[in-house]
């Protein structure tokens, strides 16, 4: 794991930004297509409002979430409604969206069609994972009966979550195809934070707290994307 540490969220959203954009340009030059997976809650707004500015053929990137949470996006905590308002705007709204939501009655009667949408996805170019305070990533909670499913080497693409300490079933990529990507990134803002990666660097114990299966991967590296404010 390599720790990049910014004065505050702005310089770090700007340097983020910037390195998302390249990686991005040069998957279309090497592939004509690029692949970029974001995470929802309240960290990567800014970072969005800076990347929907950026020059780049946008009309060849596909972005989707690496979780979302099992509601319509006229809902207010929808993973999918922050990136349309705040990602897919500007020259950004040329990019192509897959949504990890499907009117069903239950997160897990819309898996099927969630993964037929996601079946024929490339190799990712970047996944951006947020964490919570628990070591949740995606929607990868230590708390579900779902983890041992969500973490093991043959698990589905994407699966159905029911935490019991955080709202709203969930829909998350698992973690090994979070790791099928060239780049990966998390993005941390405040000091919390930091402590929490700082105990979950300390163990091993992927079910206690599931970013560890991503701060001790190697190929490739995982690049923490730090400010305390
Ligand atoms: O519930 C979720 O939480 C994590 C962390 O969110 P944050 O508000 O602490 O930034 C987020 O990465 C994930 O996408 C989201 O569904």
């Amino acid at each position: 794991m390599q720790l990049h540490q910014y004065a505050d969220s702005n310089e770090l959203n700007q340097d983020f930004a910037n390195r998302l954009i390249a990686i991005l340009r040069d998957a279309i030059a090497k592939r004509g297509a690029a692949y970029l997976v974001v995470s929802g809650g309240r960290t990567p707004q800014g970072l969005f409002l800076k990347l929907n500015q950026a020059d780049l053929d946008w009309s060849k990137v596909t972005i989707t979430l690496a979780d979302d949470r099992f509601l319509p996006d006229s809902e207010a905590d929808s993973n999918e409604r922050l990136v349309k308002a705040s990602l897919l705007q500007q020259q950004a709204g040329a990019a192509t969206f897959i949504s990890l939501y499907a009117p069903t009655a239950t997160a897990e009667l819309a898996v099927p069609e969630l993964l037929q949408r996601v079946k024929n996805l490339p190799t990712f170019d970047a996944v951006i994972l947020g964490m919570g305070e628990d070591g949740h990533t995606a929607s990868l909670f230590p708390c579900s009966k779902e983890i041992s499913q969500g973490l093991a080497l043959e698990a589905p693409d994407l699966l159905a979550v029911n935490p019991t300490t955080a709202p709203y079933q969930r829909i998350s990529f698992s973690k090994q195809r979070l790791l099928n990507s060239r780049a990966l990134f998390l993005h941390l803002v405040g000091a919390s934070k930091l402590t929490v990666l700082e105990q979950a660097q300390a163990s091993q114990d992927e079910l206690a707290m599931p970013i560890r299966a991503f701060i001790h991967h190697t190929v490739p590296e995982l690049a923490v994307m730090f400010a305390a404010k």
